[in-house]
Order: C-alpha cells, then structure tokens, then sequence
C-alpha cells in the first residue's frame, strides 16, 4: 500500500511538472486541474499568510497593510528526509534561497514584476517550492484576501476581480478550501464561508480555520464554531493562535510560536477538551491525511484522464507528422519517397482520378481550332493582295503559265500564321501543367509539413516544365516549317487536270494578257491557295497536338523531377537536413506536444509505482 508521504509526493511531482510545462489552465481538462491542491481563503487581515507560515514552520511571505497577496502563490511542500532547509522558485529555478527573509523579498519583487507597484492583482501565480524536514508533503495555494471596499490607488473593480480570482481556485472540484475566518469576528460575516458555501454547498471540500483566538473579547470564547455548532461543516473546525503583530514585530522564531500556541490550547480553560485537535502542527497533518484520501480516490480517475490525453496527443503527433531522423541515407530516401507521393498526385491529375488534365484536352479540342478559325487568311487572299503578291513575285517578267513564285509566296505567308496557334496550344498547355503542379504539391499530405521541401519541388518542377515547353515550341514551329519547306505535289496536280470549265472563255486560259491578272483569275489563285491552307490547317490540327503531348505532357510524365533526383543525390547531409525543415511553428509544436507526452508517462509511471508499492 502507498504511503502518505509518497502520495503527496507523487501529486506534488507531477504538479510540479505541469508547472514547468505551464500545464494548468487552458484548453479542456489539464493534468494539473484534476490533481488536489489546497486553496487558502479568506478576507484580508483574516490570518492566511500567518497560517501558511506556521504550517509551513518559516517566516517567508510579505507582510504590510492593505492587500499585501496580490498574485496567487503556489507553494509546493517538500518533506526531505534531512538536511538543510531551503526555497526554489519555478521563475529562478537555479537558484537556491537559504535565506527566509530573500525568499519573502524574491516573492514581494516577483509580484511586482507583474503588477507594477500599484496596489493592483493579477492572476498569473507565483511558484515556490519549501523543501524541509520540518513540513509534510502539501501544495498550498495563497490567494489575495477578499475584500469589501476599494483603497485608495485601486481600481473600483478591484473587489470584484479578486472575488473572481479566488472564485476560479475554488470552485474547482479538486480543489481543497482552507477557509480562514478571525475568531474576533462574527462567523456569519465571515468572506471565507460565505465563498465556501457558494462553491462547496455540503461542505465536503472546506476546512473551516478560526484564527485569532486570543484576540476574542474576555469572556467569549469560539467554542459554538469550534465544535460545530454555529456552522456545520463536513470536516472539523480547526482554531489556530498565530503570531500578534507585536510578536511578528519581535522576530519570535516560529519554532517558538508554535510551542506557544501548543501551550495556549493545553492551557485554555475554553479549549482545553480539544486540545489535541487544535493548531496549525494539527492543521497540516489533518490536510495531508485529507489530501491521501482525496488522492487515493481519484487516481483512476486521474490513470483515466492521462491514458486519454495519450493517446490524444499520440493522435496528433501522427496527424503533424513524427520527428524527422538525423541520417543522411535516410533523410535521402525520405526526401526521394516525398518526391513520389507528390508524383502521384499529379499523375492522378494527368491521368483522371483527380481534375484537371482535361483542360489539356480543351486546350486541344477548344482553343486551338477558335485560334485557326481567326486567323486572317480572308485578308491575306483577299483579290487585292494576291494581286499584289503575285505581280510582285513576277517581277519584270509576268508569269507565262501559271504564277508559280506568287502561289509559294502566298501560301508560305499564310502559313507562317500557323505559328501564332501552335505557340499558344504549347503555352495554354504549359500553365495547365504549373497550375497542376501547385495543385498536386498542396495536395499532397505528406508533404504538408514541409515547406522548404515543397519549394524545391515546385522550382524543378516548374525548371522542367520550361525545358519542355521550350522543346515543345520548337517542334511545333517546325511542323509549321515543314509544311512550307515541302508542299503536296498531288494538290496541285489535281488541280491542273481539273477542267478549267470555270473560266473565261475570252480569257486567255495560258495566263497573262494585256490586263493580266482579271478578277476571275485572282480569285481562282485565291481560292486554290485557300484550299490548300484548308488542308494544312486540318493536317497541324492534328499534329500539334500530337506534338505538344509529345514534349510536354508525356515528360513531364516521365519526368518532370528527374533533374531534381540527380541533385539531390549528390547533395551533402547539412543540404538534405535544410530541405526537411518544417514550419517552427509546426516543430515547436511538436516539441510541446513531445514534452507533454513524456510528462504524461512519467505521470503514468510514478502513478504505478507508488500506487503499487
Ligand atoms: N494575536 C494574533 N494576531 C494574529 C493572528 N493571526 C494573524 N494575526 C495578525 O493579524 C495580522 C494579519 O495577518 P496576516 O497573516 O498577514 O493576514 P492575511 O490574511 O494574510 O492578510 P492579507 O494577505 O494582507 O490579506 C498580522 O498582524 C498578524 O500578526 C492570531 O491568531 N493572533
């Protein structure tokens, strides 16, 4: 069966834990919030430093008037087996106080820190920690003293905002309530009850402290509250006689002023038959045994908490990806296997199975016939430009059959139109491809968590896709040359047998005349050469689609990263790591969400071994 001490010890571990790793608070239901604490009480003046001190057995916290607790001080017990008494604070974790009166100082300038000198609070604590021989295991948390009335210097909200503060403590489940009401004082009045009662109706969570029991008036005596009477609580009141401020004055050692208090009680003729049950020696050993029981009840709860929340943080390390290993080989392999996911992707994308490799086929079946529908050859074989050519390509000597060197002319003119269409399909083709690129590149998961990487795979994507798209642009320029480095004989063949029933009969059918070049004439070298431009034009409709698929989609294919895996291999280790950089965001994430894990199975581990033992 697990000890008391190493109960507590065990919660005190663990808080101190989620302390480091600011556990407490925040989204949903922390560690911290599901393990015990303490919260001390009470209204201003009530006492609460004083029995903190006389628990703990050392002078360390500020005192002065007006609200001297202005930020929540988690004060951590740790019982030692021996040795030497002394303080840490979670904002010096390296330094060690010896000296009570520096910690009281360390803890005044702490809450400065903060809030300034103005007399205002703040919620955010302060983390102490006592490790001494004389104490028992115990987390104790001193909130500032409830108050009625704003003091000069404060805010009118003040009252408000520390009820609400010492609210947020309290109303916890978990947390344990150590109301302090001064015995000088009617119960009834009491700020510490009052919030008690509000938060903890049944008083199963409250421990009700009467200090001040010697400054009661002569002849009252608080034994109505002290056996029960005058206010039920579930748990049994405990009267405390702390140090006066004369004493406190006169540095009585607190040693000292617990044997006096010791005597006070033995002596009272008031609370003499309750002796043994009075004090603040007696006042912290009844909170430790409270605090094993409370512990001993809810550590499966807590076993629960922490196997859900590892399992819930193992989910998201999955879903933000593990931390990447230091090899070289392996980080090489793993950069290659990124480079594949991304590949397929945008295969997927050319292939179907994901949109967008049909709008190369818009490119094909849309763009490029509207482009050839456009171009201007009824301006370029208009009666007026054959004319125009032809005469031109005669020179001083008209043609004497037909006008060979005026029907090249005009049919290489207007095929270098061509080039206008073919350079665009390869272009329009060409942006598909990058924009399939981003696209496969945001889309793959795997690849999410690294942005460098994702950069250079879109350079040398993108580097490759221009490679392509210049060869594609020469190819399809030279399927358009090629067409008038050669023409089809047979056309022109076809022509001449045809019975030239359309012409003139006055018409000199050998050509020329006096006025040589007639309309009828034009417009036949017009047509014939339209035709011919017609068919061309179906022949590159076809061919450069088959061109461009050729050069560009094709390798890009096969081979858009090709280049890129070549590089990469030959590149040092530092390059390969600087390429699997993450997001800091994302890694400082990962490294809280790593430390969180382990303190969860620390917690988990302890929690076995003690509750084990
Ligand atoms: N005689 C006597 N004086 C006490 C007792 N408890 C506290 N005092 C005195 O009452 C004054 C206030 O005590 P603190 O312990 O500072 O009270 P507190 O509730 O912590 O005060 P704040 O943090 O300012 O709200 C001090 O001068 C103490 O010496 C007691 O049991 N007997």
């Amino acid at each position: 069966m697990a000890t008391m001490e190493s109960l507590i010890g065990l919660v005190n571990k663990i808080q101190r834990a989620c302390t480091v790793l600011g556990d407490h608070g925040g989204e949903g239901m922390s560690l911290w919030e599901a393990l015990p604490s303490v919260a001390v009480v009470g209204g201003q003046s009530s006492g609460k430093s004083s029995v903190l001190e006389s628990v703990v057995g050392r002078d360390f916290l500020p005192r002065g008037s007006g609200i001297v607790t202005r930020r929540p001080l988690v004060l951590q017990l740790h019982k030692t087996e021996s040795g030497a008494e002394y303080a840490e604070f979670l904002h010096a974790p390296k330094k060690r106080f010896t000296d009570f009166a520096a910690v009281r100082k360390e803890i005044a300038d702490e809450t400065d820190r903060i809030t300034g000198k103005t007399k205002q609070i703040s919620n955010i604590p302060i983390h102490l920690s006592i490790y001494s021989p004389h104490v028992v295991n115990l987390t104790l948390i001193d909130l500032p003293g409830l108050t009625k009335v704003a003091v000069e210097g404060q805010s009118e909200s003040i009252v408000e905002d520390i009820e609400n503060m010492v609210r947020s403590y309290v109303e916890k489940p978990n947390c344990i309530i150590l109301a302090i009401s001064p015995a000088n004082q009617d119960i009834a009045t009491s700020d510490a009850i009052k919030l008690a009662r509000e938060v903890d109706p049944t008083g199963e969570r409250t421990f009700g402290v009467l200090t001040k029991l010697d400054l009661m008036d002569k002849g009252t005596n608080a034994a109505d509250v002290l056996e029960g009477r005058a206010y039920r609580l579930q748990h049994p009141w405990v009267g405390i006689v702390n140090r006066s401020q004369a004493d406190i004055n006169k540095n009585v050692d607190m040693i000292i002023a617990r044997r006096k208090e010791r005597e006070y009680f033995e002596t009272s003729p008031d609370y003499g038959h309750l002796a043994n049950k009075m004090g603040s020696e007696y006042l912290a050993k009844l909170l430790s045994k409270h605090l094993e029981i409370v512990i001993r009840q809810r550590i499966p709860s807590i076993i629960a908490l922490i196997n859900k929340t590892i399992d819930e943080l193992n989910a998201e390390l999955d879903r933000i990806g593990r931390p990447i290993t230091a090899d070289g080989g392996a980080q090489l392999y793993m950069i290659l296997e990124l480079c594949r996911a991304f590949d397929r992707v945008f295969k997927e994308h050319l292939d179907g199975g994901r949109p967008g490799g049909d709008r190369i086929y818009g490119v094909f079946d849309n763009q490029l016939p509207a482009a050839l529908k456009k171009l201007p050859f009824d301006r370029h074989l208009s009666l007026k430009n054959v004319q125009r050519v032809v005469t031109e390509a005669d020179g001083y000597q008209p043609h004497l059959i037909a006008p060979e060197q005026g029907y090249r002319r005009l049919i290489d003119g207007s095929i270098s139109y061509f080039k206008g269409p073919a350079e665009a399909s390869v272009d329009a083709v060409h942006f598909v491809l990058k924009e399939l690129v981003r696209k496969s590149i945001a889309e793959t998961v795997e690849l999410k968590r690294f942005p460098t990487l994702q950069n250079d795979i879109a350079t040398a994507a993108n580097e490759a896709l221009e490679r392509f798209r210049e060869e594609s642009r020469k190819t399809v320029l030279r399927l358009v040359e090629m067409e008038s480095g050669y023409l089809t004989v047979d056309f022109f063949r076809k022509l001449h047998m045809e019975p030239e029933k359309k012409q003139e009969k006055n018409a000199n059918p050998s050509g020329p005349n006096n006025d040589r070049l007639n309309d009828n004439y034009l417009r036949r070298i017009g047509s014939n050469v339209n035709a011919y431009i017609g068919m061309v034009c179906d022949t590159l409709k076809n061919t450069i689609p088959k061109a461009v698929v050729y050069c560009q989609v094709r390798e890009a294919k096969r081979s858009l990263l090709s280049n890129f895996y070549a590089q990469v291999g030959r590149r040092e280790k530092e390059r390969l790591s600087a390429m699997l950089d993450e997001d800091p965001q994302l890694m400082e994430r990962r490294t809280q969400i790593a430390k969180r894990l382990e303190l969860y199975k620390s917690a988990r581990d302890e929690i076995d071994a003690v509750a084990w033992k």
